[in-house]
């Protein structure tokens, strides 16, 4: 785990392009901007082809999508793929609506995707594997994830993140796993979506290794969260999504690294 790529985001401030969901636009570009990135949204398809060349990294988020909107996640897709820039999809919800599932094969099968971040059943649709989602969330199911997860990884060739209490992490043959975390982010909405576009930035200076970037990508938001949850002696949703601003922003590799549990 190169937990040091913390260091490189806020040395070299990459450029993340993002196709966000209104209803958590505002938390992922600030979410970015925390931790050292510089967020960039785009709602226009014509600026797509400009808006990639100057981006580091790109994050496609499925959250609320309308029919032109498919459009602009289809051109700017192919655009990541056209200018070798990397390539994040968060699939929200595809678990729940089968529609939104059909949505985003298509996607995939017309552009590469260099990884995926869902929870347990966005993944497991992905995948084709039995699970109860539930809207939004994760829901509930039997399949071992790890499983589940290296399916979606082996199927869409591409890494992939299965988001959860233990975060898992493949490229469809090696595993690792981050255990940090903290349930407090269940009660944050768009928690999910600040991590895959954070992704997106680990993997703007990863060299290529989007294996690598994915990892240290959900170890870090996973153990800044913890740290504010360490910090707060109630369950406090709101103070929570503030803290964890600014925690993205103060925490250090050294405090990461005292807390980090990853295999
Ligand atoms: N029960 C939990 N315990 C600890 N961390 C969790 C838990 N549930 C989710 N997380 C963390 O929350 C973040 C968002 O993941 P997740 O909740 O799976 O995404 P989504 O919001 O898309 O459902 C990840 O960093 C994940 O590790
Ligand atoms: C509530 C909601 N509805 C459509 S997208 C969205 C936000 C999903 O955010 P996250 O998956 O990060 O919790
Ligand atoms: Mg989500």
């Amino acid at each position: 785990m190169k937990i040091d790529l913390l260091n490189q985001i806020r040395q070299t401030n990459p450029v993340v392009l993002n196709i966000s969901n209104f209803v958590t636009v505002q938390d992922v570009a600030n979410g970015i901007n925390a931790i050292g990135a510089s967020p960039i949204m785009s709602e226009e398809i014509g600026e797509t082809d400009e808006m990639v060349g100057i981006s580091n990294a790109v994050a496609l988020n499925l959250g609320a999508f309308s029919k032109p909107q498919v459009d602009h996640i289809l051109a700017m897709g192919k655009a990541a793929n056209a200018q070798h820039k990397p390539l994040v999809i968060d699939p929200v919800a595809v678990g729940a609506i089968s529609y939104r599932k059909k949505v985003a094969l298509d996607l995939m099968n017309q552009f590469q995707v260099d990884v995926i971040r869902g929870n347990a059943g966005e993944i497991a649709a992905l995948a084709d594997v039995a699970w109860d989602a539930k809207g939004i969330d994760a829901g509930s199911g039997n399949q071992d994830v790890v499983e589940v997860a290296k399916a979606a990884a082996k199927k869409q060739h591409c890494v992939v993140i299965l988001s959860g209490e233990t975060d898992i992490i493949t490229d469809g043959q090696h595993v690792a796993r981050v255990f940090n975390g903290t349930p407090l982010f269940q009660l944050h909405v768009g928690s999910g979506d600040m991590l895959s576009s954070i992704v997106g930035a680990f993997c703007a200076v990863s060299d290529g290794d989007y294996f690598e970037a994915a990892q240290t990508a959900c170890l870090v938001f996973a153990s800044i969260g913890q740290i504010v949850a360490e910090q707060l002696n109630e369950e406090r949703p709101g103070t929570f999504a503030a803290r964890l601003m600014d925690e993205l922003h103060l925490a250090s590799v050294a405090d990461i690294e005292k807390i980090a549990q990853f295999d």
